[in-house]
């Protein structure tokens, strides 16, 4: 009952090619729990770097390679540069009015503008770097207990909450900075509301993981009782940072924090409240997880890889003077081996491996096939990464690749090459990478400089376990535990 065998010649020449396919099921059955991984089984094993999958009743576009994702997100980036709409981010992010779930029109382009030019811009995170290595200091102090202690660390959740502190802080600036807790409230609200937004999403761009009616009133029950929390503490920052304008009028400064930016262009890009709060919004749920899955595949890499981790202290002790505790920004510019290998961890573990998925506004010749309009297209980053036709050793974690020295030198991860997208590239591209990459560095050059790193007793470094979970964000399924020894 093999169906694509029987298509006519005719059809075949209109529309991307399929692998055999079940009837009703579509291609459902060959889809496991890491579709990434599935994906790119089935476009190797038949060749397919265009091809057209049917979910059950949803048709989907999957790229596979550089030549075929440029002409999606570069040739004819405009076409490709909406997404799909969905229940969830309909209620959550105000209709959606963020960035990330909002399809392409005017709205979209004003709103990206904003946070790209005022928001996330190298200045901007660069004037950040007081608060971020406050917010690392007091990590690396969480660490030296540990290590004075001679206990073991949990490292996903250390680097997991570092990463919504300076989120937070970025966001909300002095607002709960001193109340107890710090940010312990949103963390919480946050780890609500993600598995909705990255479920319910995973779940209508991929329905075949719909297992248990996601529709269903239950989760748009949670969906509104998680909104109108957000309401009341977005709200309630807002307001604060409101009543703060008025009575202070300062002048803008560089230290401004996101809300008191908004606040300031309300006018000139007519936000309302409701766009304020959703494009808040946009740095908790695209920010956090992110850069947080990022840093914890790294460290977990290194674990694994001794004379990696070595040759990295080795760079990064070098560079810090003697005597000086922190690691800062100053120091970071001339760490090329660090560079080199959050690049390959980002290669080898891109954390939303399939992108955000693009949706057509109208139809469009691919590769010499007809993608039609309205049509969900998914690009298989992790798959084109560890790609043999592209990358040497493509599955060994080897930054070397990345040095003036080595094969990959000239390839970034900024969008200019199509076989490393971390970040995607085009108009939808992340418009967080900078303030992702400062944070990330930071973090990793304090804790390879400051510590040396153990794992618990009677673990080796092959038991650490690479086993992803999907979402739109993948992340390592153990906690990675580690026990520090301080450095002297
Ligand atoms: C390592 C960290 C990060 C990774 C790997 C990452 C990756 C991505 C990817 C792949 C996309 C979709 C691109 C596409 O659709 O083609 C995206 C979109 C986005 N990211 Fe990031 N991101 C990270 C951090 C951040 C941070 C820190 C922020 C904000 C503070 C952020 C904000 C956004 C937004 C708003 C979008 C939506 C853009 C649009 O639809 O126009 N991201 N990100």
């Amino acid at each position: 009952t093999l169906l694509s065998g029987k298509r006519t010649r005719e059809q075949q020449d209109q529309q991307p090619p399929s692998p055999p396919a079940l009837p009703i099921l579509g291609h459902i059955h060959l889809v496991g729990s890491l579709p990434h991984v599935s994906f790119g089984t089935l476009a190797k094993k038949h060749g397919l770097d265009l091809m057209m999958l049917r979910l059950g009743a949803m048709p989907v576009i999957v790229v596979t390679s550089p030549r075929v994702d440029e002409a999606v997100l570069r040739t004819h980036d405009l076409v490709f540069a909406s997404r799909p709409s969905a229940l969830a981010t309909e209620i959550i992010l105000y209709g959606p009015s963020d960035i990330g779930f909002t399809p392409y029109g005017g709205y979209w382009r004003q709103a990206k503008k904003l946070v790209t030019t005022h928001l996330l811009n190298v200045n901007k995170v660069r004037s950040f770097r007081q608060a971020r290595e406050e917010e690392v200091t007091m990590v690396m102090a969480q660490i030296s207990k540990a290590a004075a202690a001679g206990t073991a660390v949990d490292m996903s959740g250390l680097l997991a909450s570092f990463i919504n502190d300076v989120a937070c802080r970025a966001v909300m600036g002095r607002f709960f900075r001193n109340e107890s807790g710090r940010y312990t409230q949103l963390r919480e609200l946050i780890g609500h509301t993600s598995p909705l937004i990255g479920g319910f999403n995973v779940e209508e761009f991929f329905p075949f993981l719909a297992r248990f009616g996601v529709l269903s009133k239950v989760v748009r029950a949670k969906s509104e009782r998680v909104k109108r929390r957000w309401d009341e503490l977005l709200d309630r920052a807002i307001q604060d940072h409101e009543e703060e304008e008025h009575s202070s009028l300062k002048p803008a400064s560089d230290q401004d924090d996101f809300i008191q930016v908004l606040l300031s262009f309300r006018q000139e890009y007519d936000l309302t409240r409701e766009h304020i709060k959703a494009l808040l919004l946009d740095v908790f749920f695209a920010g956090i997880e992110t850069s947080a899955s990022t840093l914890d595949f790294t460290t977990a890499e290194l674990m694994r890889r001794p004379d990696i981790l070595r040759k990295l202290q080795a760079e990064i002790r070098s560079r810090v003077p003697e005597g000086q505790e922190l690691v800062t920004g100053t120091d970071l510019a001339d760490m090329p081996y660090l560079r080199a290998v959050i690049k390959e961890s980002l290669r080898l573990h891109p954390v939303t491996p399939l992108l955000a998925p693009h949706f057509s506004t109208e139809s469009c010749s691919i590769d010499g096939f007809a993608i039609p309009a309205k049509m969900r297209v998914v690009i298989n980053a992790w798959a084109i990464g560890r790609d043999e036709r592209f990358w040497e050793d493509a599955e060994e974690f080897v930054p070397e690749r990345f040095l003036d020295s080595g094969n990959a030198a000239e390839i970034d991860f900024k969008g200019n090459d199509f076989r490393l997208l971390p970040f995607g590239s085009g108009r939808r591209m992340c418009p967080g990478m900078n303030f992702a990459m400062a944070n990330i560095e930071v973090m990793l050059a304090n804790l390879i400089h400051r510590f040396d790193w153990e794992l618990p007793l009677g673990k080796e470094r092959h038991d650490i376990d690479m086993t992803e979970v999907f979402g739109i964000v993948v992340h390592r399924k153990q906690k990675l535990l580690l026990v520090p020894k301080l450095h002297v």
